[in-house]
């Protein structure tokens, strides 16, 4: 099953950022979006969630689901307590020991259980990071859009969030879009890596990564394989 976008249009005052972009997405899959900065990957991102509006495009698929969205920053509300940020958006859909088991259960998995009334201000950037990422969870939409979620975060963590984020899709059918600048990351994750240059945004590259993530150890070779072909591609270099 997969939601498409199809001939979106962006400009911002007379500079186009997307022109006629198309693009896929299927469920139960993770979407690796690469491309040098500025190429309109947050401003894709940002369509997808419906931040801002395209000018002209279909996507009505897509604007019919509910998203979870994670940001290069934090973007928490500085007057909430870390519980209150996640019980913000549980409003209206739990009950309140429901709810709070949920908050619970998140903060858990990102190790800040401790900090469950802590204010933002109180916490580290990539404490603050996390917070988001548990609200991201806690939400639970039907696509993740994910911009550079990882930075600040140590390995071990990172390499635990990743593994929530396979079993998490399986087990909910989720549609995962995932920016990053790490081509291990990448590589690590992904069932497909769209490799994009712009503006105007248009897509490179698309690469299948045919190896089931739970083996992806035992198949050194042909990962190298594939970090070759990224590397090749002149988009993909712009990133290290
Ligand atoms: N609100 C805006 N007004 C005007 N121009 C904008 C606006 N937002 C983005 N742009 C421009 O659109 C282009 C694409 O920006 P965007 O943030 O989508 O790139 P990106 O690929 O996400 O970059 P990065 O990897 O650095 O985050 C850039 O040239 C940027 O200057």
């Amino acid at each position: 099953m997969k939601l498409s976008i199809k001939n979106l249009y962006k400009t911002y005052g007379g500079f186009q950022v997307i022109c006629n972009f198309s693009m896929d997405f299927f469920y139960d899959k993770i979407h690796c979006v690469l491309g040098p900065s500025g190429c309109g990957k947050t401003t894709l991102l940002n369509i997808i969630t419906k931040l801002i509006s395209a000018d002209q495009g279909n996507l009505e698929e897509v604007e019919k689901k509910t998203c979870s969205y994670i940001f290069q920053e934090d973007r928490l509300l500085p007057w909430a307590t870390v519980e209150e940020n996640i019980l913000f958006v549980l409003e209206g859909q739990y009950k309140k020991v429901e709810a709070q088991q949920i908050v619970d259960e998140y903060l858990s998995l990102v190790n800040l259980s401790k900090f469950k009334n802590y204010y933002p201000e109180e916490l580290s950037g990539g404490m603050k990071q996390r917070v988001s990422i548990a609200r991201a969870f806690a939400y639970g939409g039907e696509i993740f859009v994910m911009d550079e979620p990882f930075k600040g975060i140590h390995l071990a963590l990172k390499t635990t969030l990743i593994q929530y984020m396979i079993d998490y899709k399986h087990q909910k059918s989720r549609i995962f879009v995932f920016a990053t600048h790490d081509i291990e990351e990448a590589l690590s994750m992904a069932d497909y890596i769209h490799i994009f240059q712009g503006p105007p945004l248009t897509l490179k590259k698309q690469m299948t990564i045919d190896v089931p993530q739970s083996q992806r150890w035992k198949y050194k070779d042909k990962m190298t394989e594939y970090k070759e072909i990224l590397l090749q591609n002149s988009a993909a270099k712009d990133h290290i």
